[in-house]
């Protein structure tokens, strides 16, 4: 049987979501879709009319390691006020399609003059296509049919080559039946132009074995490639080849202090000791014992002798508290034996000092109704002993909490990941040191790069070490920084996990990262080229390195490999690209999203990897690639009057965004995701963007 599509109904509506049986439409759609065979049976969810949660699950069914080929939903797109099904669809949507839209919309039109009241949204996520369908079954179905015999193709064109549903036999059979050809869908277009300049056509990966693609420096700038070899990936599959070829955390044994501060767990961790490990009192005030309530003259009022004291510190042993006596207490101290409850110091008046006038002989106790317990703190009661505390994929945040969960149950050491150690090194002949004194001359520049990148991952928590600055002549010199780097010699002083380098990717004759990893490392460069503004000439590698395995006999090694992000020159395009290439590798080698039965375990609190995404409202309007997707920094403010999140560009107009401008990445603190498209970005639009720093409260609103 050939494979078949699959497909996912998102039912959007406040009653169905209480009464899942009031739903008709799901069991309605169902058999439209499936009836010719190309269709797994549909999986159906149904969410209330809530932006939040229908995002949540089309972004599950369209990002997941399942992703579905179609996502239908159903409701919410009329215009009632709680209708806001296209609201939450549009932002998640890469790529629109109007087409779609169009056709429902004449279908219906065709039927009753209400379509024009309904609001679809049609598009492409990744590779998912969605669409969203009215409410009732009716105009649901109506809408589905007249779609429906193009869904096939179309979803076959948006999932590309790699589709894993879909083998190449599958993909011309589904294509035959629904009457097209493929035509030029396995390919990248971006390959097009480079027909017919005389170099074959690499592939997108290439192993060792393969011969290297980049230039051969000794065969002089004339003999250069004049089109990049390196196909362009978009965003997404890069992300997914860095992931791929970014090694499984190692675990380490570590003292619980500071220095595992955004370590993550690799271990569920069980309470040592139990917290209080002693009945302690809530409050300051005299230790009592209280009488059992039950009793019909029971009552705690009176004139007691204060028989002794109890401090929060106290040792050694307490005396047992004789009755028809109480003990002062402060808070946190331990109650001597006998006591059962404790009595507040301002429910209490002293009623007769010592001889000596320094302390207090009676005190009278004004409230008459204290029962046992109260105000005390039994053994356990706050973390029970060997409970578990924390758990495997737990993230040791600076807030400080889990620090303090393990201080309290005396917890010494923990099994946490290994956090990588990150080299930053800058390359090229115009660098000089930026506090250099001297005055810069002819083409020098400061380098600005390197201090940069190294603020932003030590802010990120990540051990860093500065490799300085390599010439491009001799190009001896750039080999010699890396291979140092990855052995742990001169600059660093232990080896390197991760090298980040930034410059000489692009297509100059001394952009000669690309041929020294590959040619003289023995490297392999898995991407060189984004589609992505700034940062297109993004460069990622991998180098494979021998590690002796610690405790085991000196010949054991093991296979591993070092990353190489080559970032490029330019200083906008190199810190964008680390947050958005550099940041999720160096989480999940860090065990970011290593499985969890603790917080983790709720997906919906599971730390995410790389940068937190959110949408935002576009406070004026932003122009756009017409073809690479860009990431437009911007500062995001928090709206006091409305809850939302406004972006406002660092600069929009003239030469605001380009990629040389340094000034554009200061007071940035998000990314704005703009998918390439004409004209601009409207003021009012709801974006997805990439949080890169704190956000900051502010009245901003804007009257779209
Ligand atoms: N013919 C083409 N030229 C260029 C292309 C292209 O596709 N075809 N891509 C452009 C793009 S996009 C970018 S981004 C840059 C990337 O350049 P490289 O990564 O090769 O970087 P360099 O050539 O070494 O330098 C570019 C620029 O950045 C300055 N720079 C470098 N390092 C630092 C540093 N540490 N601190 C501050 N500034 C730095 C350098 O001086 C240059 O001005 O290529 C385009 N060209
Ligand atoms: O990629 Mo470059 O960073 O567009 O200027
Ligand atoms: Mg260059």
């Amino acid at each position: 049987m050939e494979p078949r599509l699959k497909a996912a109904i998102l039912i959007v509506s406040d009653t169905a979501s209480q009464d899942p049986a009031s739903d008709k439409t799901a069991g309605a759609l169902t058999p439209i879709l499936t009836q010719e065979g190309k269709w797994e049976p549909p999986a159906i969810r149904i969410v209330p009319d809530n932006v939040f949660q229908i995002q949540q699950a089309v972004c599950e069914w369209a990002d997941g390691e399942d992703w579905y080929n179609l996502i239908l939903l159903s409701g919410g797109t009329g215009f009632a006020v709680k209708d806001n099904t296209p609201e939450a669809v549009t932002p998640l949507i890469h790529r629109h399609a109007p087409g779609l839209v169009h056709g429902m919309i004449a279908a219906s039109l065709k039927v009753t003059p209400f379509a024009m009241m309904a609001r679809p949204v049609a598009g492409v996520r990744d590779k998912s296509l969605i669409i969203t369908l009215p409410g009732s079954p009716k105009g649901a179905m109506e809408n589905l049919e007249a779609v429906v015999k193009l869904l096939p193709h179309a979803c076959i064109q948006s999932a590309g080559a790699n589709s894993r549903t879909l083998h190449a036999g599958g993909v011309k059979k589904l294509e035959n039946e629904a009457g097209v050809s493929s035509g030029n869908n396995h390919h990248h277009n971006h390959h097009h132009h480079h027909h017919g300049h005389g170099h074959a056509m690499p592939k997108a990966h290439t192993t060792q074995s393969e011969k290297p693609q980049s230039n051969d420096p000794s065969a002089g700038p004339n003999r250069r490639y004049r089109s990049s070899p390196y196909p362009m990936l978009s965003v997404e599959e890069a992300l997914r080849t860095i992931s791929e070829q970014t090694p499984a955390p190692t675990v380490i044994e570590a003292p619980v202090n500071t220095s595992i501060v955004g370590s993550v767990l690799a271990e569920d961790v069980y309470a040592a000791e139990m917290v209080p490990a002693y009945r302690a009192s809530i409050v300051d005030g005299y230790a009592i014992i209280a009488p059992n309530p039950d009793d019909a003259n029971a009552t705690t009022k009176g004139v007691f002798p204060v028989a002794s004291i109890t401090h929060a510190n106290i040792g050694g042993s307490l005396e047992p508290l004789q009755p028809g006596t109480i003990a002062r207490i402060t808070t946190g101290a331990p109650l001597p034996p006998n006591a059962n409850a404790v009595v507040m110091v301002e429910d209490t008046v002293l009623a007769s000092s010592t001889p000596d006038g320094t302390e207090e002989a009676t005190v009278e106790i004004l409230a008459d109704d204290i029962e046992p317990g109260e105000n005390v703190r039994e053994p356990g009661s706050d973390v029970t002993l060997g409970s578990k505390i924390l758990a495997r994929g737990d993230l040791i945040s600076p807030a400080g909490g889990e620090i303090g969960l393990l201080a309290a149950t005396g917890t010494r050491t923990v099994k946490v990941f290994k956090k990588p150690r990150v080299g930053v090194l800058s390359t090229g002949d115009e660098l000089v040191e930026h506090n250099d004194p001297r005055k810069l001359v002819g083409g020098q520049i400061r380098d600005s790069n390197r201090p940069s990148l190294l603020s932003c991952l030590t802010s990120w928590g990540f051990e860093t070490v500065d490799l300085g600055i390599a010439r491009d002549t001799p190009s001896s010199e750039l080999e010699q920084a890396l291979r140092d780097s990855l052995r742990g010699v001169g600059r660093a002083s232990s080896s390197v996990d991760v090298i980040i380098t930034t410059g000489g990717v692009s297509m100059g004759e001394l952009d000669l990262l690309k041929p020294t990893i590959e040619r003289t490392l023995g490297g392999t460069i898995h991407f060189g080229r984004v589609s992505m503004k700034p940062g297109k000439p993004t460069t990622f590698a991998t180098v494979p390195f021998k590690e002796s395995i610690p405790g085991s006999p000196s010949a054991q090694q093991e296979r591993k490999s070092k990353l190489i992000f080559s970032l490029p020159g330019n200083p906008a395009s190199a810190l964008v690209t680390l947050n958005l290439f550099v940041l999720p590798s160096l989480h999940k080698l860090s065990g970011l999203g290593e499985s969890s039965q603790g917080i983790a375990a709720k997906p919906w609190m599971a730390p995410q990897l790389g940068l937190p995404r959110v949408a935002v409202v576009l406070t004026h309007h932003f122009p756009l690639d017409p073809k690479r997707t860009e990431y437009h920094r911007a500062v995001v403010t928090g709206s006091r009057s409305d809850g939302r999140l406004y972006a406002t560009s660092t600069g929009a107009e003239g030469v605001g965004q380009r990629s040389s401008r340094v000034g554009s990445i200061a007071r940035a603190n998000a990314l704005v995701v703009l998918r390439p498209g004409r004209g601009v970005g409207i003021k009012g639009e709801i974006v997805e963007a990439l949080m890169m720093g704190p956000v900051y409260g502010s009245d901003t609103r804007i009257i779209c």
